[in-house]
């Protein structure tokens, strides 16, 4: 994919469903009793696999349309072996919540997905679900995937992570639905919390307080309707290309604003792009607004850190190349999680981004880059969708232009995305 300096972009448009809230919807209407009615769900890469999976434990899913499910549920205790390995393909999500949710069910299963997935830490949901009385085996002693899970009777914890993970929190709170009692978690700092608010919608009991969230186990789960608000790390790409490209302006409709991911809202005003909420709402238990951008000459650099960074984990990439285009230095820290995602998102943008003329040093936890604006060239993607879609947005504002190797992976959060850039493109 070649991408080339353009005019303006402008338009009114949406964005395809939250990711997050899309894997949750099917996950939580395949145990609960009764139907839930999915709209908006994003027909991506990672998504797909999450239904494939929950159909192969016994989940019944009608696919009235690619963006509208239909999922029979089956109840807490109604999923059955599945007859084969569950391959996840590129999804972490959908990795970790699936040993979450399957660490309690009282058969055999084994999960694993492609040679980046294989490559991820599955340790950190290994651990607390071992806790909790699970019997699971992995490769390098269940630190990697495959990961065998022998489901079991668990026991309710209240189990500190290390880690700002809603991979890792939502993990520890499923397993929890299996057993007497309450299951909590307690993160270092706030991350998306899809799971808590969905939960709550379905009827489970869900306590939050400060940093911790807890379930009460054996609820019962009520199929709901979900409307997925648009996806914000998807409409990241978007807002920075309009914040860079001058003339600009461009409004996405129905994105959902959880205050638990809006750190690129907090960093593009930062740097002096700031995006406008109108017409908030709400949509499946979810702050939903439409946002406004227009095109912000002379960017600024920008302190991205601390409790942020979870907040903008997946948007780190497409705000590196926004830190390129701006004048002055902006410093990302606190960021090693980026370093076990679908690729070494720190080493790939490092590499990356130089090639196109950028001026940036990579460090242990995080990046510092250089101002300036980019030159062009060619670039990989790494076989990580984000990289793709952040490298297509430098095409527009690099001199030289950029040809983006593996342009293809952005199937995997944002299908499409291709053809919406360019249909903004005056
Ligand atoms: O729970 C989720 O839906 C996600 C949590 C984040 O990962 P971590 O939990 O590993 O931070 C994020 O990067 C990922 O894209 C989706
Ligand atoms: C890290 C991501 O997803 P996952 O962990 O589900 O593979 C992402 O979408 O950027």
């Amino acid at each position: 994919m070649r991408l080339t300096p353009s005019g303006p972009l402008r338009g009114r448009l949406t964005v395809p469903g939250d990711k997050s809230i899309s894997h949750r919807a099917v996950i939580l209407g395949a145990i609960a009793r009764g139907t839930t009615e999915i709209t908006n769900f994003l027909p991506g890469g990672d998504c797909l696999r999450t239904v494939a999976c929950m159909e192969a434990l016994g989940a019944e899913v009608e696919r009235r349309s690619p963006t509208h499910l239909r999922v029979r549920g089956r109840g807490l205790d109604g999923l059955r072996e599945p007859e084969d390995v569950l391959d996840v393909g590129n999804s972490g999500t959908t990795i970790r919540l699936l040993t979450g949710l399957l660490a309690g069910q009282r058969f055999f299963s084994v999960l694993t997905g492609d040679a980046s997935i294989r490559r991820r830490p599955m340790g950190r949901v290994v651990r607390p679900l071992t806790e909790m009385g699970a019997e699971i085996r992995g490769r390098q002693g269940g630190e990697r995937a495959p990961l065998a899970v022998q489901g079991r009777a668990l026991r309710p914890v209240h189990y500190r992570s290390p880690v700002a993970s809603a991979q890792v929190k939502s993990a520890v709170l499923l397993a929890g639905l299996t057993c007497e009692g309450e299951t909590a978690v307690t993160e270092p700092a706030p991350s998306r919390d899809h799971t808590e608010r969905m939960l709550a919608g379905f009827g489970a009991r869900v306590r939050r307080q400060g940093l911790t969230a807890a379930v009460e186990g054996r609820p019962d789960l009520e199929g709901q309707r979900v409307d997925v608000p648009g996806d914000i790390s998807s409409a990241a790409f978007l807002l920075v290309a309009a914040a860079l490209v001058p003339g600009s302006e461009v409004v996405i409709e129905g994105v959902g604003v959880n205050p638990t991911r809006t750190g690129i809202l907090d960093v593009l005003a930062a740097m002096g792009a700031a995006v406008e909420l109108q017409n908030p709402r709400e949509a499946a238990g979810e702050p939903v607004a439409d946002l406004y951008v227009r095109s912000a000459p002379g960017l600024r650099g920008a302190e991205i850190g601390g409790e942020l960074i979870p907040r903008l984990i997946d948007e780190i990439p497409v705000l590196a190349v926004a830190a390129c285009a701006a004048e002055g230095t902006t410093v990302i820290r606190d960021a090693a999680e980026l370093r076990v995602k679908e690729s070494d998102r720190l080493a790939a943008l490092a590499t990356e981004l130089g090639r196109l003329g950028a001026r940036v040093e990579e460090r242990p936890d995080g990046l510092v880059i250089h101002g300036g604006g980019l030159r062009g060239g060619r670039a990989q993607a790494h076989g990580d969708h984000r990289l793709a879609m952040a490298l297509g947005v430098a095409g527009l504002v690099a001199p030289e232009g950029v040809e983006v190797e593996g342009a293809e992976s952005v199937d995997v959060s944002f299908p499409g995305f291709w053809d919406v850039l360019a249909g903004l493109v005056r």
